[in-house]
Formats: C-alpha cells, structure tokens, sequence
C-alpha cells in the first residue's frame, strides 16, 4: 500500500515543528478514531457486514459526512475482498490509505495563499461569529509577516459586533501590523476603501479585511459583500485574491451546513478550519472536501499565535490517524 508506508517512513519518529503541531492538536481526535477502529478490531474475529457497519458509525461519528464516509467504506471493503484480508487488525492501512486517496485523489486542490504576481494582495475573511475570525487574522498576519517576509495591513471590517473592532486592534498590535478602523456600526466598505489606500500608499503586500459575520441576516450579508467586492475591485481589479471562510470546526455538520449557506452567498476560495484541537471528530476536513470540494488552506491547532498552520494533508491524516499507524 503506497500511502500508509509512504507516511510512516516519513513521519513516524521524524519530528518537526510542523509534526508536532499536527499531533499535539489532533490528539484528541486521533486517539478517539483510533481507539474506536482498534477497539472494533478487537471485538470481531473476522471481517464481516457488521464490522463494516460498525466502521461506517465510527467514521460518521467523527464527522467525515455520510456520503463520504459511503465511498471510503466501499473502496475499504473492495480492497480487503482482492486481498482476501479476513483477520481485522489487519485492515488498518487500508483505512488510512482509502481515506487519503480518496481525499487526493478526486481532485487536487492548492493549499497555498493565491497572492497577487505583483502589487497588492487582498484577502477577505468571512464566517460567522464566534468561529474564531479575529484570532484568525492575527495567525495569519503573524505568518505572512515572519514566515513570508511581506507587509501586512488589516482593515476592521466588522463594525456590526460589539468589541470587534478593539479585539482586532490587539492583534494587529500583538503582531506588529497596521490596522485601518472606523467607527463601530460604521459603513464596512468605508473602512475596506480607507485601507486599500493606505495600503497602496504606503507599498503593502497583502490588505486582509475583517467582515461581519451575519449568516442569519443573509440579504444585509450578500449586500455587503457585494459591496465591499465592488469597492476592493476598483482599487485593485483583480481582487480579492481570496475570500477564506472560517469554520469552527467543534461545530461538526453545522459547520459545514455553513459553509454551504456562505459558497451561495460568496465565492468562496479556502477554508480555515479553526479549533481542530478543541474537538474529538477531526473527520471534518474529509466532508467538506466532499460536500463543497473547496480547499481547507489553514487549520487552527490551538490559541497560541503560531498555531495556524498551512493544511497538509499527509500531516492529518497522519495526525488522525496516528495510533492506526503505530499499531502495526
Ligand atoms: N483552541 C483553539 N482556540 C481557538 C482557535 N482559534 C480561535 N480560538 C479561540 O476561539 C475564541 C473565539 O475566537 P475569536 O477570534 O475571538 O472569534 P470571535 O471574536 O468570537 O468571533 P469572530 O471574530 O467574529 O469569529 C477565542 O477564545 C480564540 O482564542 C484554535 O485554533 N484553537
């Protein structure tokens, strides 16, 4: 089996900081995943329709979504009838590798920030509240700036929450960029207009505008965002560059519920899954690969500033999936 071997040459006993991130903050998930198959293995003698339906409930319960989890579960039960494989602790590299190719494989999707070839890149941040927006523009201003070497302005675009606006300006202070702000329940678009100046003006490389996060008010939402699109599309008519979406990921199918709500809205061109370290279903990224096939680009692996990291896709499941892999 290609994958598996290929991540556990790779990965098992390798420790970078990149790797220990992964497996600090999918360790709750992966030790309930992977509790759950080997304790499931434990229980049956041989492969049977039960232990398959079994399997199909502990994917379901870690969020991996039902369709998805219909596909993985057949090609897993495909390869074990051409391998002839009956005995159940000997399946586990096949879910592991099942799940990885299936995520691979229907298409390949960039992780990577699309920046501008030249001038300024503008990124907008949509999501609702609470999923975790603001901390998400500090990790990503931080990254930009110390990872990338680039100057970084942040436009408080959501001037509808109380607090917001200040919430941002800590950060922006914590990681050393400038902030353009208004007042609060002032015109967003006003505020995104006033930073693409100050950004051209002053030679920055990449402009993220906070938004606000009104899911439940669609029409203002759609308005806005259409608004600020227009607006961003004068000054640079290439813009935005991105439109990330932030997901709490604690928030299992609703989340992904969403992230449907919002692609209807906006286009939306990656996803940053916030609080994978805050849950035990880290199965989430899978569906919502399937359900909307739009990149996961960021995961938030926990509150401290470098805990953003750039989605890879061997590192999770190598972090899902780790006491599958160091079992065998
Ligand atoms: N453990 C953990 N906590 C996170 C992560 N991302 C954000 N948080 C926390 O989630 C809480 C909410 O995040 P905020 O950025 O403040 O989000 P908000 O202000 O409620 O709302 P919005 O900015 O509108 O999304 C804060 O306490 C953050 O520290 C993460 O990846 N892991």
């Amino acid at each position: 089996m290609g994958f598996f071997k290929d991540i556990k040459e790779k990965l098992v006993g390798k420790s970078t900081k990149q790797n220990e991130k992964y497996v600090a903050g999918l360790d709750k998930s992966s030790s309930t995943f992977s509790d759950r198959i080997n304790e499931l293995a434990a229980r049956f003698r041989e492969i049977n329709d039960e232990y398959f339906e079994e399997l199909e409930n502990i994917l379901i319960m870690a969020d991996v979504g039902v369709s998805m989890v219909m596909k993985i579960v057949s090609e897993i039960k495909a390869e074990v009838r051409i391998q002839n494989i009956t005995d159940p602790r000997e399946i586990n590299d096949i879910i592991v590798d099942k799940m990885f190719v299936i995520y691979a494989n229907e298409s390949v999707m960039s992780t990577k920030i699309n920046y501008a070839p030249e001038g300024l890149t503008v990124i907008l941040m949509v999501g609702v509240n609470g999923a975790g927006k603001t901390t998400t523009i500090g990790k990503l201003a931080h990254r930009i700036v110390h990872d990338e070497g680039k100057k970084v302005i942040v436009a408080a675009g959501d001037t509808f929450r109380a607090g917001a606006i200040d919430q941002l300006a800590v950060w922006a202070e914590r990681v050393g960029v400038d902030i353009i702000k208004g007042k609060e329940g002032g015109d967003p678009s006003a505020v995104v207009f006033d930073a693409l100046n100050r950004a051209k003006e002053t030679g920055a490389d990449v402009l993220i505008c906070d938004t606000a996060g009104r899911l439940q008010n669609k029409v203002n939402l759609m308005n806005e965002l259409e608004k600020m699109n227009r607006i961003i599309k004068r000054v640079v008519p290439e813009g935005p560059h991105e439109t990330l979406l932030v997901v709490d990921a604690t928030t299992g199918q609703n989340g992904v519920s969403q992230a449907i709500e919002f692609s209807k809205i906006t286009d939306i061109t990656g996803i940053v899954l916030t609080k994978m370290d805050g849950t035990a279903k880290g199965g989430i990224v899978l569906s919502i690969k399937d359900q909307l096939n739009i990149p996961v680009k960021f995961i938030g692996l926990g509150e401290q500033v470098d805990d953003l990291q750039e989605f890879d896709l061997e590192q999770y499941i190598y972090g899902l999936c780790k006491g599958l892999v160091e079992e065998v």
